[in-house]
């Protein structure tokens, strides 16, 4: 067969880094063409024959999902994997009850507070298996005016021999399958060991609810992150990057602590700055979350604010960490008015932000339950709900690091440096009323 010569599809221009954002109704076409894609233009015929598919994800519109398949791949079996939550349950079941071909996976939650946050697609297809990792629910309003990440894998051949990538991916991804402990998720697990993985070049760095401890320490969460940073970011001399900054950005916050050092820094951002050798420096944490202008002047609305749930309770207990705050601006990406439901780490090699040392795109939000929390003297993490992201590291693309004025540079989502709030800037809170201010459609915000 014929090896094309040029990339004829969203997906092979995304290489080689294969991240694209989700398109965005209403602004310039051509900032939906580079490295944007739509859920129909993820699910189309261009990429062939499906056989079978699988959704991990938190909120599911079943219509809106079926109707972004191709007609002729609609009936094909279809496995919903979402959380057990007790009232969500019956409306999974009742949405899924006309369509005999979908079958639905309960994730177990046994930890109280805990969700379903993984946003995975398998798609096997007659030439082999594609995994997606991203970060938008099932319902148009994720798919429509906000920004959202995509990581799309090639499609894997089906091989006879056990094809690893070199990051161990396929390992990393059948640990995680394998917490669900779920029968409807075994044809999968026999799926992925019958591919050839060798052409993925990004680590899978997932969330499971439990009490990771000994050899499962460093299995999940953000030990995970550390333990990986550790081993695959080998820079030479990397102290000379003990202090570049690092990024985290997020549509919701979870309840940090009476101060940055109950988790924010002593734990959180330990992982963060791991290099391949250690060091006590403390690099400066820049954390991006929309403010309320963000969100009244952007595309949606106060309406795009309630995808960005940080409640009151969270927001009055833990002022310090305005300090750490910077607005939402995505303005080379054509993006500050799509509200971020995106949610990304990074750092940088210097605050000029030319060089990128590694990028994380993950479901998970700034929060204990997503990450875990050390307890028992250090000894396990406390992790409450299911979480997967990639982390891309320069070593798996031959760089040493990612130059972003290189072609093709990294498709970073937002501008860099961020512009820290301002003293009139206030982060966005779900559960306040906005009503001196209409926002882009005239609207205000009473949640009472
Ligand atoms: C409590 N449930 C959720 C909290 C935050 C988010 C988010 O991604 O920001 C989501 C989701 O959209 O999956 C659910």
């Amino acid at each position: 067969v014929s090896k094309r010569l040029t990339p004829v599809n969203k997906i092979d221009q995304s290489e080689p880094y294969r991240f694209l954002l989700s398109t965005v109704h209403g602004i310039q076409d051509n900032y939906n063409q580079q490295n944007a894609i739509s859920l129909k233009e993820i699910l189309s015929v261009e990429h062939g024959q499906l056989i079978r598919s699988a959704q991990f994800n938190y909120m599911f519109d079943i219509e809106f999902l079926l109707e972004q398949y191709p007609l002729e791949f609609r009936l094909k079996p279809l496995l919903i994997v979402h959380g057990d939550s007790r009232h969500d349950n019956q409306s999974i079941k009742n949405q899924c009850s006309p369509y005999p071909q979908i079958e639905i996976c309960p994730a177990r939650l046994d930890i109280p507070f805990g969700t379903h946050h993984t946003k995975m697609m398998f798609l096997l297809y007659e030439t082999g298996l594609r995994i997606v990792i991203h970060t938008a629910n099932l319902i148009l309003q994720d798919w429509r005016q906000k920004t959202q990440g995509i990581w799309i894998s090639p499609i894997c051949p089906k091989t006879n021999d056990d094809r690893e990538s070199k990051t161990n991916f396929k390992k990393d991804l059948l640990e995680y399958i394998e917490r669900y402990r779920a029968r409807q998720l075994q044809f999968w697990q026999k799926t992925i060991n019958e591919h050839d993985f060798s052409s993925i070049n990004v680590h899978l760095i997932s969330s499971t609810p439990g009490r990771h401890t000994g050899p499962d320490l460093n299995k999940f969460g953000h030990l995970k992150l550390r333990q990986t940073l550790k081993n695959y970011l080998n820079l030479d001399k990397d102290e000379q990057y003990n202090s570049s900054p690092i990024i985290g950005q997020f549509s919701s916050i979870g309840s940090l602590g009476p101060n940055a050092n109950s988790w924010l820094t002593k734990e959180f951002l330990t992982s963060l700055k791991q290099l391949s050798s250690s060091s006590l420096e403390s690099p400066e944490l820049k954390l991006i979350y929309p403010t309320v202008e963000n969100v009244r002047t952007s595309l949606e609305g106060y309406m795009a604010g309630g995808s960005l749930p940080y409640n009151m309770q969270n927001a009055m207990r833990q002022t310090w960490l305005v300090n750490y705050l910077h607005r939402w601006k995505a303005d080379h990406r054509h993006r500050s008015q799509a509200s971020p439901h995106i949610k990304t780490y990074l750092r940088a090699t210097n605050d000029q932000f030319k060089d990128i040392l590694w990028f994380l795109v993950t479901s998970a939000n700034l929060s204990k339950a997503a990450w875990g929390v050390l307890e028992k003297n250090n000894t396990q993490l406390m992790i409450r709900s299911y979480e997967i992201g990639v982390l891309y590291t320069p070593k798996q693309f031959s760089k040493a690091t990612f130059s972003l004025p290189d072609s093709p540079s990294f498709p970073i989502p937002y501008d860099l440096p961020p512009v820290k709030y301002q003293t009139s800037d206030k982060p966005w809170i779900v559960d306040v009323a906005y009503k001196d201010k209409p926002d882009s459609h005239g609207n205000m915000w009473d949640p009472s």
